[in-house]
């Protein structure tokens, strides 16, 4: 059986798209719509057989921030499928294959980012876990919360359609995004995506609702977008669940604000937070033991250098920082070999040398470490990275490490 691989076509784009939905099981058409206006088709492939299409994957021009607050281009694989009954032949190694030589051969993007359905199949290509996000479920009711006292200065408002204030949101998420590395810049249409994922309605939920945070002059400062879901426990009291989508601030009284009115919430018991950054501020509003915050984090983004020298040039770095990087990249060999990372907090150059090597890796733990959310240090104590002159791995740890973790804001 041959399969054949190409670039898909916009009148395919149904059939393409419901091979998807198939492939994760999902119930429901999901985000259709939005999807096909999102979809890159031009970097878009199918895999074909006897007329049906078997697999998928896409690519999405996303800009990253990356530590230092640049937004360097990144090429976002989404949309990998293959057919139950066509897996374990190579279909994915071969868009693989063809997604990163195309990014290669543009030129445009030096890194690679995606999320993984199963974080094991990527590390083969050279993808390492470079965010990682927090879960809670806090109990409101138990757990108290203490906001700065400037957060009594805003005034608070509820709009019950949040697509009228697409907006002013996505004006205060666009001056949040150079503050964090992983978050993205988003192109328009990208800007609803908090609004359909999850699913509106889901899990009994209501519609989202979008709570504002404005100032005295009227200035929007943060927005928080949520559903709730009413319940009563055994005995008929209220024990309904807030759940938050989403929620950026543009200073701690805005911040803290919005999380008092989450918290605070009547008929409401808990509220559920999801995908937010590891060092989130309210982890340090709460006044109880964060254990009856029930936390719990997860990986988020992989990312993978495209070009080694060109993605850690276009970073900075904590501290000074010069080492020579011995990198091995079996999936994207012209990676492979000897390369002098130097820079400091002002800029980086990154450049092949022949010098000897101060510290072994592969593509994957460069990938890894990239966005300062996961340590070299770390890394090598896991045996995945081997420091070869003495000093190299701690300094080296230190410079590539970011004052705030490093987030992706939302799936793609
Ligand atoms: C970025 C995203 O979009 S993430 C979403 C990924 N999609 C899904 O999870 C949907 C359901 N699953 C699928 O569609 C398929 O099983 C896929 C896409 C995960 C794999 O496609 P396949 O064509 O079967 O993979 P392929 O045969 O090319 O395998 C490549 C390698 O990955 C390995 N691999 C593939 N799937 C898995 C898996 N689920 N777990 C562990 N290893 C895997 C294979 O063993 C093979 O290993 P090798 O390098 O040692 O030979």
């Amino acid at each position: 059986m041959t399969t054949e691989l190409r670039p898909l076509r916009r009148s395919e784009w149904d059939l393409w798209y419901d091979g998807i939905l198939r492939a994760f099981g999902a119930a429901g058409d999901l985000d259709r719509e939005l999807y096909r206006e999102l979809t890159e088709i031009d970097r878009s492939v199918a895999a074909w057989d006897d007329g049906e299409i078997v697999g998928s994957s896409s690519l999405i021009s996303f800009r990253m921030t990356v530590p230092g607050g640049a937004a360097v281009p990144a090429a976002g694989l989404s949309m990998v499928h293959v057919a139950t009954t066509h897996r374990r032949r190579g279909i994915l190694r071969s868009m693989m294959r063809r997604q990163l030589d195309e990014t290669r051969a543009a030129g445009v993007e030096p890194l690679s980012v995606l999320t993984a359905s199963e974080p094991r199949i990527y590390g083969r290509f050279g993808y390492g876990m470079a965010t990682r996000e927090l879960d809670a479920d806090i109990d409101t009711h138990r757990v108290t919360l203490d906001v700065p006292p400037e957060s009594d200065r805003l005034r608070l408002r509820i709009v019950n359609d949040p697509e009228s204030v697409l907006d002013v949101c996505e004006a205060v998420y666009a001056r949040r995004v150079p503050q964090r590395a992983g978050m993205l810049e988003r192109r328009p249409g990208w800007e609803r995506r908090p609004l359909t994922h999850p699913q509106p309605g889901r899990e009994g939920t209501t519609a989202p609702a979008c709570l504002l945070a404005e100032d005295e002059k009227g200035e929007v400062r943060g927005y928080a977008r949520y559903a709730l879901k009413s319940a009563d426990d055994d005995h008929g009291t209220p024990d309904g669940q807030v759940v938050l989508r989403d929620l950026e601030a543009l200073d701690t009284a805005a911040y803290g604000a919005l999380w008092r009115c989450l918290f605070d919430m009547d008929l409401m018991r808990v509220l559920r937070v999801r995908g937010r950054p590891v060092d989130d501020a309210w982890l340090h509003m709460v006044g109880d033991s964060i254990g009856l915050c029930r936390p719990r984090w997860g990986d988020a983004l992989f990312a993978r250098p495209v070009e080694v020298g060109a993605a850690l040039a276009a970073r900075t770095y904590t501290v000074p920082v010069d080492v020579v990087l011995d990198v091995e990249d079996a999936f994207c060999p012209w990676n492979e070999g000897r390369w002098r990372l130097c820079g400091d907090s002002a800029g980086a150059t990154c450049e092949r040398t022949d010098d000897p090597a101060e510290l072994a890796l592969s593509v994957r733990e460069l990938g890894a470490a990239y966005l300062g959310g996961t340590s070299l240090r770390a890394l090598a104590s896991a045996g995945r990275v081997r420091e070869l002159r003495e000093g190299a791995l701690g300094a080296a740890s230190v410079a590539f490490a970011t004052d705030a973790a490093p987030w992706l804001p939302h799936g793609f």
